[in-house]
């Protein structure tokens, strides 16, 4: 008996992308199956921004092929909300009009923020405001959730609250997600694979087991000082 193996949701070959004569993605191979979160972590400047605006169709290829979903989205690290319409019509924003309201009230419970529908974006915490960006997000139930450091202005405490309320959510909507991240920690705990970037090409794939999403499990602290180590981190 053969089994169906599904077609990953992205495929990337070889995919190139040049900003003058500077070469950011070198010829770039990268696969996320439906339902898998994938973290990608790499020094400064090295491509990860550009990978992730690449696979959101917000920039061109120079070279390659790419296969992405119809339907994806991205959540930056500062909200993006705007500021003279409501909350509720944040998320709402180009959602079909007649369900608009309630889907995106339904969102916002989702994130917890529910009785915030009728508050204006300045009226929230950074907390809140990164969870309405989510439910803005989800509530398209896009196939490719794109993360670019979207926990990264946040204090230690939220983003630990975050942390729990993202991979609950992905449980549920199983999109593909690639989280761009300078936090090694973060990308262990959240993620299935963990791959490092260096000068525009994949240059390692870590698979995270069950063990190492716990803090201080001892394949927690494996997998965080090979990842440091392949970043040229020494501990001091
Ligand atoms: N619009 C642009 N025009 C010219 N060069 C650019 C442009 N965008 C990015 N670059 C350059 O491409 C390289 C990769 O940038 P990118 O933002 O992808 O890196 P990054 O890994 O996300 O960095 P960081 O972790 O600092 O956010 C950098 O050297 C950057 O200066």
């Amino acid at each position: 008996m053969t089994t169906a193996v599904e077609a990953p949701a992205v495929r990337a070959r070889s995919v190139t992308r040049r900003y003058g004569d500077r070469t950011v993605l070198h010829e770039l191979d990268l696969e996320i199956r439906r339902g898998e979160f994938v973290a990608l972590i790499g020094k400064s400047g090295c491509g990860k921004t550009t990978l992730l605006r690449t696979l959101a169709g917000l920039d061109a290829l120079d070279g390659g092929d790419l296969t992405v979903p119809p339907s994806s989205t991205v959540v930056f690290q500062e909200h993006r909300l705007l500021p003279w319409w409501k909350v509720w019509r944040n998320v709402a924003i180009n959602l079909p009009r007649g369900t608009a309201r309630a889907r995106a009230r339904s969102a916002l419970e989702e994130v917890g923020l529910g009785d915030h529908a009728e508050a204006w974006p300045v009226t929230l915490s950074g907390g809140e405001a990164q969870r309405v960006a989510l439910a803005r997000a989800l509530v398209r139930e896009p196939e490719l959730l794109l993360l670019d450091e979207p926990f990264a202005a946040l204090d230690a405490l939220t983003r630990i609250r975050m942390h729990g309320l993202v991979r609950n959510l992905i449980a549920r909507h199983r999109p593909a997600v690639l989280l761009v991240t300078h936090d090694v920690d973060e990308a262990i705990l959240l993620a299935d694979r963990v791959l490092t970037m260096r000068e525009g090409r994949i240059a390692a794939d870590h698979r995270v087991s069950a063990a190492a999403r716990t803090r201080g499990d001892a394949a927690f602290v494996t997998l965080r000082a090979e990842l440091l180590a392949e970043l040229g981190v020494v501990e001091q």
